[in-house]
């Protein structure tokens, strides 16, 4: 058998019977769940790999730390990442953020380990420099983790769709936000309210930034547009919109619409300015039919609807959060390189040929709902329905509700046929201007109809 000092050859076939030696960089949600799950399943796990798993270390911040909530022997904490990751042949990196991670996880696959994280940040910000350096050393690469937590999505879009042409992909791959927009559906409250519910439960983290501006799900977005549509996107090329100017006004809206607010990462394919293929990635609230499969993701749960040309729709649904949902799809990603490294080979590596441009969000196309407050007298309709006309703006429905004890006021509920996003702010910045037009009060986008 080899000894950890030696270096990995990860094209020679594993020597029969032989253990595969797992580092696991990081102990928190995540890691402990990896770290009791490995020990709880050894025997199985050996069984569906050919070859038993084991744990050479576990790298911490603080490895004298106790940690009562990990079986593990105490001496397998350490605070050496660097030297860790050197004697392992896979490496679970489930510490986050960017650095010292991407270094970590390079410095793995130049020792010929396969890496398995569940880093979306990190993906969505380089993952072309991990791809590169895993093809180097013909090792694998997986993050199923890293979008949608549990839901496997990223093998199925990767290995099950790769012969299919994927049109579309609209996910929930934000619990935190989901439960927020969802509470707010169900009990009328406002967002920091909502939001305090969420962090008391354990599903925001104690800043939440990432998860309500959008960030956490921009990243996500990125990953599923890269893999769906054969290219390169990175999170700096996804427009966000995350939740926080969502009030109950606007929820009010859509339920009258029969409708909910959700916060969507949308993957499209699109026709560019040169009238050639491009890609759209966006991640914003948006309005959707409660008859649509999204609508009825409910509490902290995800979702990712994927339009294929032959599959036709397909929908995924689970846990996106949590240690042992997030686990889950860690220890699938590490059985799926460790069944490689036994069998020899690896599985797919980056598949980026169809090099699409992505559009800037003024091209995306969308429907919206505007709701205004206006005076209530003759002409103000023509008025509105004017400053639509003027930015080619069509309308599809108006709708117009008494201002409840105001008098001379009214509300005025408009929603459009699809329209570009440019098109629509000019629009909404004409009405603004207008002197019947008290308050532009909302202004959704509507998807899924
Ligand atoms: N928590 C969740 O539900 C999900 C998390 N993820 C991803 O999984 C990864 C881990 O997330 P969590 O476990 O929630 O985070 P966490 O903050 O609970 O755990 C990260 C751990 O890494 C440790 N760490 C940080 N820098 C380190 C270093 N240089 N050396 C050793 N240890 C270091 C921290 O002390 C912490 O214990 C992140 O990339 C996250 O985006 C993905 C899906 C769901
Ligand atoms: N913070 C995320 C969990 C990790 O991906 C969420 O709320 O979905
Ligand atoms: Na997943």
């Amino acid at each position: 058998m080899r000894t950890d000092s030696e270096e990995m050859d990860p094209t020679m076939a594993h020597e029969p019977g032989a253990p595969l030696r797992v580092a696991l960089l990081g102990c928190g949600v995540v890691g402990s769940a990896v770290a009791r799950q490995l020990v709880d399943h050894a025997d199985d796990l050996a069984a569906r790999v050919g070859a038993p798993l084991q744990l050479v270390g576990i790298a911490v911040r603080r490895p004298q730390r106790p940690r009562p909530d990990v079986p593990v022997d105490p001496t397998l904490f350490t605070a050496d990442a660097d030297g860790l990751v050197e004697r392992a042949d896979i490496v679970i990196e489930v510490i986050g953020g960017i650095d010292p991670a991407r270094e970590l996880i390079l410095r793995a696959m130049a020792h010929g380990a396969s890496v398995v994280s569940a880093n979306k940040a990190l993906l969505a910000e380089d993952g072309p420099t991990l791809y590169a350096a895993a093809d180097a050393a013909d090792v694998d690469l997986y993050y199923e983790a890293a979008v949608a937590g549990a839901i496997p999505i990223l093998r199925p879009i990767r290995e099950s769709l790769a012969g299919d042409d994927v049109r579309r992909v609209l996910g929930i791959v934000n619990g935190t936000t989901n439960f927020v927009l969802d509470r707010m559906d169900t009990s009328g409250a406002g967002f920091a309210e909502t939001v305090e519910q969420a962090q008391a439960l354990g599903y925001a983290e104690a800043d939440p930034t990432a998860d309500v501006e959008g960030f956490d799900a921009a990243a996500k977005a990125a990953i599923l547009a890269s893999l769906a549509f054969h290219t390169r996107v990175s999170s700096g090329d996804v427009y966000r919109e995350g939740i926080t100017e969502v009030t109950a006004g606007d929820i009010q809206a859509a339920r009258d619409m029969d409708c909910v607010v959700k916060l969507l990462a949308i993957c499209e394919r699109v026709t560019g300015p040169d009238g050639g293929d491009a890609v759209s990635v966006r991640v914003h609230p948006a309005m959707i039919p409660r008859s649509h499969p999204l609508a009825s993701v409910r509490d902290a749960f995800n979702a990712v609807f994927v339009e294929a040309s032959a599959a036709g729709p397909l929908m995924f649904y689970g846990r996106g959060a949590g240690g042992d949902p997030t686990a889950s799809a860690v220890l699938g990603d590490v059985v799926a390189v460790a069944r490689h490294r036994v069998a020899g080979g690896r599985g797919p590596g980056e598949s980026a040929y169809a090099d699409l441009p992505v559009v800037e969000m003024g091209r995306s196309r969308t429907r919206y709902h505007i709701s205004l407050d206006v005076a209530d007298r003759p002409g103000v309709l023509a008025q509105v329905a004017t400053a639509f006309a003027a930015h080619d703006v069509s309308i599809e429905t108006v709708r117009q509700q008494a201002a409840p004890g105001e008098g001379e006021r009214a509300k005025l509920i408009v929603v459009t046929h699809a329209a570009s996003d440019a098109a629509l702010a000019a629009t909404v910045d004409a009405l603004a201007e207008l002197e019947s037009v008290d308050d532009v009060a909302s202004v959704l986008r509507v998807e899924g109809a």
